[in-house]
């Protein structure tokens, strides 16, 4: 089977002090995934660092090559709000998905307009194309937000926490665009914390706590015992964070006190 993307010792550190460390493993090619951890377990970072948006610190991440074009690779960040100077309406959000192939100053054409169309339609929003989106409830955004990325037609989407403030007609009608994606062959990579979504949505998992505690099937990823060392390693570093072997890491040694040893 193709892999998507390919994590070699991947370790990434901020200001020296390591979020996600020695990572190897792969993701393959049309796989749906979760990544599963305790708070501060590094999901986001590695998500970012597989969107290319953070680079290691040490290790790497290769990616298979026909996802080195333009918006091959979507993500979708955690929900904040679009923060815009100018009032942006719902078409024009879901016709930046559009950008990668007619580019940032290109027209919409007829075929674009059909597939945003349908984008709207498919996440229960036709009519709301002339909408502000900063007027929308948090749900409605996240339905826009998702109907770009079926306007981008990414053979690889990574979205962080997608679900966390929806409700549950929001997250059922969100989970089957999830759904559909896989069903056509797409790489899905999503931070979650929901388990239970997890065990019936995400035939695989990745389960981190700075580390790599278990990669691969669900139920056995989520086991009792892996659980078990996620939440003991997270409370192993609310005391005292972990040392860097790496090189390019920076040796910094934080105590509970909050001083630097280096
Ligand atoms: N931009 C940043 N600068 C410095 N430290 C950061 C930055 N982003 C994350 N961190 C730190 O890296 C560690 C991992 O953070 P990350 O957000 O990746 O974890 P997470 O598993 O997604 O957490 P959560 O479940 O709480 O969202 C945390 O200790 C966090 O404080």
């Amino acid at each position: 089977m193709d892999i998507a993307f390919c994590l070699s010792d991947v370790t990434i550190a901020y200001h020296g002090h390591p979020a996600v460390h020695h990572i190897s493993g792969d993701f393959q090619a049309g796989s749906l995934t979760a990544i599963v951890g305790p708070n501060g377990a590094g999901k986001s970072t590695l998500l970012a660092a597989l969107a290319g948006l953070r680079r290691p610190t040490h290790g790497k991440i290769e990616r298979s090559a026909d996802l080195s074009r333009p918006g091959a690779v979507a993500f979708l960040a955690q929900l904040s709000g679009i923060n815009s100077d100018f009032p942006l309406r719902v078409l024009e959000v879901v016709a930046m998905g559009a950008w990668p192939r007619v580019g940032a100053l290109g027209t919409v054409g007829q075929q674009e307009r059909e597939a945003i169309d349908k984008a709207l339609e498919q996440v229960g929003l036709k009519g709301f194309e002339d909408r502000l989106v900063d007027e929308l409830s948090v749900g409605q955004l996240q339905r826009v937000l998702f109907a770009r990325l079926i306007v981008q037609n990414a053979p690889v989407i990574l979205l962080d926490e997608p679900f966390s403030a929806l409700d549950a007609a929001t997250t059922r009608d969100l989970l089957s665009v999830v759904s559909g994606w896989h069903r056509e062959g797409r790489t899905v990579v999503a931070v979650l914390h929901d388990l239970d979504m997890v065990r019936e949505h995400f035939p695989q998992t990745l389960l981190i706590a700075r580390e790599l505690v278990s990669w691969g099937e669900t139920a056995q990823a989520l086991s009792n015992a892996h659980l078990a060392q996620a939440n003991h390693r997270s409370l192993a570093w609310q005391d005292t964070a972990s040392w860097c072997e790496a090189p390019g890491v920076e040796h910094v040694h934080v105590h509970a006190s909050g001083k630097e040893h280096h």
